[in-house]
């Protein structure tokens, strides 16, 4: 894995982020269907995964491209493949048809069902959040590129801050406001902040937020990109028993709730297992 292909992902995750844009400042406004799990889709979803799928396919050839846009192959079929991409070409689209801007392109690569190499764009923000596996992870904002980092739950208390908390805008909210209370007798002062798509990880992955609950569902397109970049800055995904996320293990692409931590030494389990 180099970064010279992450940089083949980044330009082609910019491509789907224009044709989002695109969509999205579109004077005449564009259509939203409902997919069968009632789910909003639009026009930019299907642009984007238009712009992803062949390039990815072209990029590694042979190796499989799974999108939330397209037929999810049979685990009898994908339970075979040991190396593909997964990608959701724009998660957040109740965020993209309320045009707050809290959207995302996300690209994976996944090997023996482990993330590693991750790329995350955000289009309204022209930023970039990337990693591989055991080699870093990296943002690109105003056209320049730093190394991104997870932070210590005691270097956020040192700072005097409280401990931030991300969480969804849509989904889950009542089940993460139940642990907060823990949280606070635990770690003192808490703040949550609310917010759409995969970016909930990527302010982990760069030390601006602590911990991002997920106790709702979502799909393996949903967290793979921006698992890469969380593991590759210092982070973890963990499920509810503290098991590492991992993918392409099951029929269903249903991932179990999870929580995704900056703070690796910490122990989560004894503050929030059960
Ligand atoms: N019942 C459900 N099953 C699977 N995934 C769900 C779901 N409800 C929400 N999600 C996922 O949660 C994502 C939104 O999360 P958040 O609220 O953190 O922004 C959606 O991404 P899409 O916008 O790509 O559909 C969707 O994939
Ligand atoms: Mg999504």
């Amino acid at each position: 894995m180099d970064k010279e292909l992450l940089s083949q992902v980044v330009s082609i995750s910019r491509d789907a982020g224009e044709a989002i844009l695109e969509v999205y400042n579109r004077a005449a406004g564009y259509e939203i269907d409902a997919k069968a799990d009632d789910s909003p889709v639009t026009e930019a979803d299907l642009a984007a995964h238009a712009i992803l799928n062949p390039a990815l396919a072209k990029l590694l050839p042979g190796v499989p491209v799974l999108s939330e846009e397209s037929t999810l192959p049979p685990f009898s079929e994908r339970g075979q493949w040991n190396k593909y991409w997964i990608i959701d070409p724009l998660d957040g689209t109740k965020e993209f048809i309320k045009r707050n801007g809290e959207f995302t392109v996300n690209v994976a690569l996944i090997e023996n069902g482990e993330p590693v190499l991750g790329v995350v764009y955000v289009p309204v923000l022209d930023i970039t959040y990337s990693g591989i596996k055991g080699q870093g992870a990296w943002k690109i904002a105003d056209g320049a590129e730093s190394e991104i980092k997870v932070r210590t739950l005691a270097e956020q208390q040192a700072s005097g801050n409280p401990i931030e908390v991300v969480a969804s805008r849509s989904h889950g909210a009542e089940a993460v406001e139940a642990m907060l209370n823990k949280l606070t007798d635990a770690l003192g002062p808490v703040e949550t902040k609310n917010m759409g798509s995969s970016l909930k990880l990527c302010l982990v992955a760069e030390g601006q937020a602590d911990l991002y609950p997920r106790l709702a569902l979502t799909s393996e397109w949903d967290t793979a990109a921006a698992q890469a970049v969380v593991e590759a800055a210092g982070g973890k995904v963990m499920d509810i028993d503290f098991n590492v996320l991992r993918y392409n293990t099951k029929e269903d692409i249903l991932n179990p709730f999870f929580y995704v931590v900056g703070d690796t030494e910490y122990d989560w389990k004894a503050l929030l297992g059960s």
